[in-house]
């Protein structure tokens, strides 16, 4: 018998992640070849918007997919999540000429709180969300802190792509294939501060550490080439990531709804002070998955080096953190 379709809220679905993640979702990438989905896209009700949103739509129409059990177009959260099993926030302010970080956050602090109640009011008591619009951790936990009646478990920040190109810069330093490395983790911040740490890794059981065997190139060349990727990408493209960005949600919404047979990935989620982290904090962690829950993998040994990288992106979060305390 055919599955229940879900539904799928997607905020952006007018911008360039959208156009690159909507069509895999309709495909089953996402949540599975057999699960058909109802797609609730959302964009700001501007009128340009509305209309390249309905263009989207005719496109996602054309292709006629199997499991594209409905669609909508919204342009208010609060009809956009009605009963939402999945939420994937991608629009968000980008930084503007002139605009100072505090800017930045306050703007989208001011997004993320409507979306935050919204989901509150009227998403599936189960809905998970994941936010990938910058400061993606930030907004997460803005989002996270107006939805007091959700778990806040559900609410997830995006690290994946982070952790997806720590794996590529390892396959390409080691010469084996990206699919045979196990227990990565990311640490922190979806910014240059995060810390993608190769300690535990393995590839076919032996240490990637000893494979590599070069701190210098740990700290000077693999760090920074892995913090600074989105800027390396803007500066090539013109644009921010966007495919790689869309292909990191759907991993991290298909590994949390179906599963890593114990495999690690990296979720930003809120700390229940883990690793010293103080709780609610949106912080990327190594976890496992099952049956539509994460774990967080606990009782990693964290040498100095390693310490002084989590205080660094840690830092940098409860800034930023405590820059929208006052607007929540
Ligand atoms: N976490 C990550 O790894 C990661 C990676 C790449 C990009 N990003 C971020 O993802 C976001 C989207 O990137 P993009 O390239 O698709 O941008 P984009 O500008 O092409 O599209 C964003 C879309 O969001 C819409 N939007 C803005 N505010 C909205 C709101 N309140 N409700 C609904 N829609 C809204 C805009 O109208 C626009 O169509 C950016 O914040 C970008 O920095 C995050
Ligand atoms: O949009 C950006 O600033 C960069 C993006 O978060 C990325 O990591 O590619």
């Amino acid at each position: 018998m055919s599955k229940k379709p879900v539904r799928v809220a997607v905020t952006g679905a007018a911008g360039q992640i959208g156009y690159a993640l909507l069509f895999r979702i309709a495909s089953g990438e996402m949540l599975g070849k057999d699960q058909p989905v109802i797609l609730q896209l959302l964009e700001i009700p501007d009128e340009k918007a509305q209309k390249a949103l309905k263009g989207v739509m005719m496109e996602l129409e054309d292709c006629a997919f199997p499991l594209l059990a409905g669609m909508e177009a919204h342009g208010d959260p609060m009809t956009g999540f009605k009963d939402t099993d999945y939420a994937l926030l991608v629009g968000a302010r980008p930084r503007g000429p002139g605009m100072e970080r505090a800017d930045l956050l306050a703007a989208n602090a001011q997004i993320f709180t409507a979306q935050g109640k919204a989901l509150n009011a009227v998403a599936s008591r189960d809905v998970k969300v994941l936010v990938v619009g910058n400061p993606a951790n930030t907004n997460a936990y803005i989002a996270m802190k107006s939805a007091p009646d959700l778990k806040r478990e559900n609410f997830t920040a995006m690290l994946r792509l982070d952790h997806n190109r720590a794996a590529s810069q390892i396959a390409a330093k080691t010469g084996k294939p990206v699919a045979s490395i196990r227990k990565l983790a990311v640490w922190g911040n979806h910014s240059p501060t995060m810390y993608a740490d190769y300690r535990f890794a393995t590839i076919d059981g032996a240490s990637v550490k000893d494979m590599i065997n070069d701190q210098v190139w740990n700290k000077d060349v693999f760090l920074p080439t892995v913090g600074k990727r989105g800027a390396a990408i803007i500066e090539a493209r013109g644009l921010s990531s966007a495919a790689s960005a869309a292909n990191a949600a759907i991993d991290h919404m298909r590994d949390w709804a179906l599963g890593t047979n114990g495999e690690w990935v990296t979720m930003g989620v809120p700390s229940n002070g883990e690793y010293g982290i103080p709780k609610d904090v949106m912080f990327g962690f190594p976890v496992t998955t099952e049956g539509g829950q994460y774990k967080i993998v606990e009782g990693l040994p964290i040498d100095e080096f390693s310490q002084a990288c989590i205080d660094k992106t840690l830092a940098e979060l409860t800034g930023e953190q405590d820059g929208v305390k006052h607007l929540l």
